[in-house]
């Protein structure tokens, strides 16, 4: 079977061509030319492969901290498809994380909602928004290796996993994807045994990023993933983010943005008053 790649702005014009192309597969029989020249159509079998897909979306969100009087984040609205990486810039203090935290859910927005549209291949959505459960959604704090625990790799993985009873079917399933993870972040090559803080910079958010994929999120939020690695562990970073943009859906607070440009798919500043704007990358 034969593929050939066109654009899908090409075949719908959708709305969200600007990622996805599609694909479209041609029975490897032979065209028959009628006499006429035109192509007998009962030979030429083509079928569209459905290009449904999801978004992330953050509606009219905003954030008052309780028993304060101002909003640090007001109304703030996007969409971010799946599979594509978003980049969110700006200065220090503007709200980015505390944004990052709304959306994994550890804190609640004042208003607005956070959820996940489906829609069909020509942009419109095709059924009811469902609420994004925090289970969907992994964060990588900023200089993660801070908040390890344990006393080797593998204890850090699985800190936290259930340990209460009728919990054992899902820690093997648990354990059956860590395997999977640590070669997802190329720590395969790694003792189980090993101290967590004996590991170099970069292997430290590998290690991270493997606690995370673990439990196979949806949508995986990193802040500041290069802050504090030297170039190499930054590059190999990056390398890494390329290759898991492929299998989930990334959002990232960055000033690192010249690295980051590369896998970019959209991007927004934070501004000082908790508004963000969608903007390209200032490189
Ligand atoms: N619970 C809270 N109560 C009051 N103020 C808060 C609370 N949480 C965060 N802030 C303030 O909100 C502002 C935004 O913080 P946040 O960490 O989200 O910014 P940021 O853009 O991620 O900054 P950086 O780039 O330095 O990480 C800061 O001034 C912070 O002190």
């Amino acid at each position: 079977m034969t593929s050939v790649q066109i654009p899908s702005s090409t075949l719908f014009g959708s709305k969200s061509s600007i990622y996805r192309s599609s694909t479209i597969f041609r029975s490897p029989s032979p065209f028959r030319i009628g006499s006429d020249g035109s192509l007998n159509s009962k030979t030429f079998r083509v079928c569209r492969i459905s290009c449904d897909y999801s978004c992330f979306e953050i509606k009219d969100v905003s954030y008052r901290p309780p028993g304060t009087e101002i909003n640090l984040l007001n109304g703030i609205s996007f969409s971010l498809q799946e599979k594509s990486f978003g980049l969110i810039f700006g200065r220090s203090g503007s709200g980015k994380t505390t944004l990052l935290q709304l959306i994994a859910g550890l804190s609640k927005p004042t208003s607005g909602s956070i959820y996940i549209q489906r829609y069909t291949d020509d942009g419109y959505p095709n059924q009811s928004p469902e609420f994004l459960h925090p289970r969907r959604v992994g964060i990588v704090f900023q200089f993660p290796e801070r908040y390890f625990v344990a006393d080797n790799v593998l204890d850090e993985i699985i800190f936290g996993w259930p340990r209460q009873r009728g919990g054992l079917q899902l820690r093997e399933l648990l354990a059956s994807r860590l395997q999977k993870a640590m070669t997802s972040v190329g720590l395969n090559g790694i003792s189980l045994d090993k101290d967590p803080q004996s590991l170099s910079g970069g292997y430290k958010r590998r290690l991270a990023l493997a606690i995370q994929l673990v439990q196979m999120p949806e949508l995986l939020i990193l802040d500041e993933p290069l802050a504090g690695l030297d170039w190499k562990a930054r590059a190999d970073v990056v390398k890494l983010l390329k290759d898991l943009k492929n299998k989930l859906t990334l959002l990232v607070v960055s000033h690192d943005l010249k690295e980051l440009a590369p896998l970019v798919d959209q991007s927004w500043r934070m501004e000082m008053d908790g508004v963000l704007k969608s903007e390209c990358l200032p490189v």
